[in-house]
């Protein structure tokens, strides 16, 4: 039996630099460790460390080539001049640029991937670096399964927890409902505009962006599109707006932070995300599937320009019988982002 709990304890630990084991692999992320707690996890000083691919790719490290997808995982040797500091740039590329890194470094087979790979995700799930020292002989504070991430994650957990009318500005006939799964931290809401009238409800999915929802960022056009999408479905009728709590594109709030400061060096979002260690968009649209669904809906019409939603909301049972074109005009600030979206992300704009 699963137990999304131990992953939810685990998210915990890895936040306040304490060590888990996954399937009996010891794990300490290296964001939130510090020298002390390293030594302690790392009595025999022999610890690999764990990257993703698409990290160790921007560090040119061998053996790495072959893996396509930029979230599998990769084992970096603990060499002896492998301290704390330089452990740490290793994980962060935020100072690539100004730490030249020394190597070099071999890279070790890993015998079984899964519960690495389950690691990795499990570091984007809270909201760290992926990165962890490995293979440590302190006692874990958790223990837990790559099956306990997945039933953590599991969309058909989340269920309506509550609903309200809420009038917002360009749809005053709106109704407001919150969802939440049990041990996940994540609140998901939607916001019903008009009244269903027997056709598909124009529907857009928006993932949060608190820079650019909250604080008008012109980095993006999230907020634009945001306000955009609740006029153009209160227009249409009636529809539903997704508010999915799947921040940076589901990396967190600093790590697009610090993808915003790699772009901030001159590199693009796409390129900033794989120099995280991270895949290029980390989201996971069948929790937009399982919220539709719960509102007994299983057809929509789709404001996106972004093919890979109308294909993620398709493989989790939602006919999309219409991609509508969301565009809205660039400003100075985002126009290479939007460029980005075009020539890389495959949006259709
Ligand atoms: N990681 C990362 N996330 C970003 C960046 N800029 C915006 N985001 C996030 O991207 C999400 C918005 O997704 P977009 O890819 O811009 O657009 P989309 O929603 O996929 O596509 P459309 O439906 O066509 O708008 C929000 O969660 C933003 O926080 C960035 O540079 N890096
Ligand atoms: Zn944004």
């Amino acid at each position: 039996m699963s137990d999304a709990r131990a992953a939810a304890r685990a998210i915990d630990a890895l936040r306040r630099g304490w060590p888990i084991a996954i399937d009996g692999i010891t794990l300490l992320a290296v964001e939130t460790a510090d020298p002390g707690r390293l030594a302690a996890f790392d009595t025999e000083g022999a610890a690999g460390i764990l990257i993703s691919s698409g990290r160790a790719a921007t560090l040119k490290l061998a053996n790495q080539v072959e893996a396509a997808d930029p979230d599998s995982p990769v084992l970096v040797e603990r060499a002896p001049w492998i301290d704390f500091p330089a452990a740490t740039a290793l994980a962060d590329p935020q100072l690539d640029l100004a730490t030249p890194l020394k190597g070099p470094y071999r890279t070790l087979h890993l015998p079984d991937a899964r519960p690495a790979s389950a690691a990795l995700r499990l570091a984007r799930i809270a909201g760290l670096l992926p990165a962890f020292f490995l293979g440590g002989t302190a006692a874990p504070e958790v223990a837990l399964t790559a099956a306990d991430i997945d039933a953590h994650e599991d969309a058909d957990r989340l269920a309506i927890a509550t609903r309200a009318r809420l009038p917002v500005a360009g749809a005053e006939d709106a109704e407001i409902v919150a969802f939440r799964s049990p041990e996940s931290a994540d609140e998901h809401v939607a916001l019903l505009i008009g009244q269903p009238n027997g056709a598909p409800p124009l529907v857009r999915l928006h993932s949060e962006c608190l820079t650019g929802d909250v604080l008008g960022s012109l980095k993006c056009d999230c907020g634009p599109q945001l306000h955009a999408a609740i006029h153009a479905i209160a227009d249409s009728g009636w529809g539903i707006l997704l508010y999915l709590r799947q921040e940076g594109r589901g990396i967190g709030l600093v790590n697009k932070l610090r993808a915003y400061r790699l772009q901030d060096q001159g590199f693009d979002t796409v390129d900033a995300n794989t120099r995280l260690g991270f895949a290029i968009d980390a989201r996971d649209f069948g929790v937009a599937a399982r919220m539709l669904a719960l509102l007994g809906q299983d057809a929509v019409r789709l404001l996106t320009n972004n093919p890979a939603k109308v294909a993620g909301l398709e493989a989790a049972g939602i006919a999309v019988a219409e991609r509508v074109p969301h565009k809205l005009p660039p400003n100075p600030h985002n126009a290479q982002y939007l460029a980005t979206k075009r020539d890389r992300t495959g949006h259709q704009l």
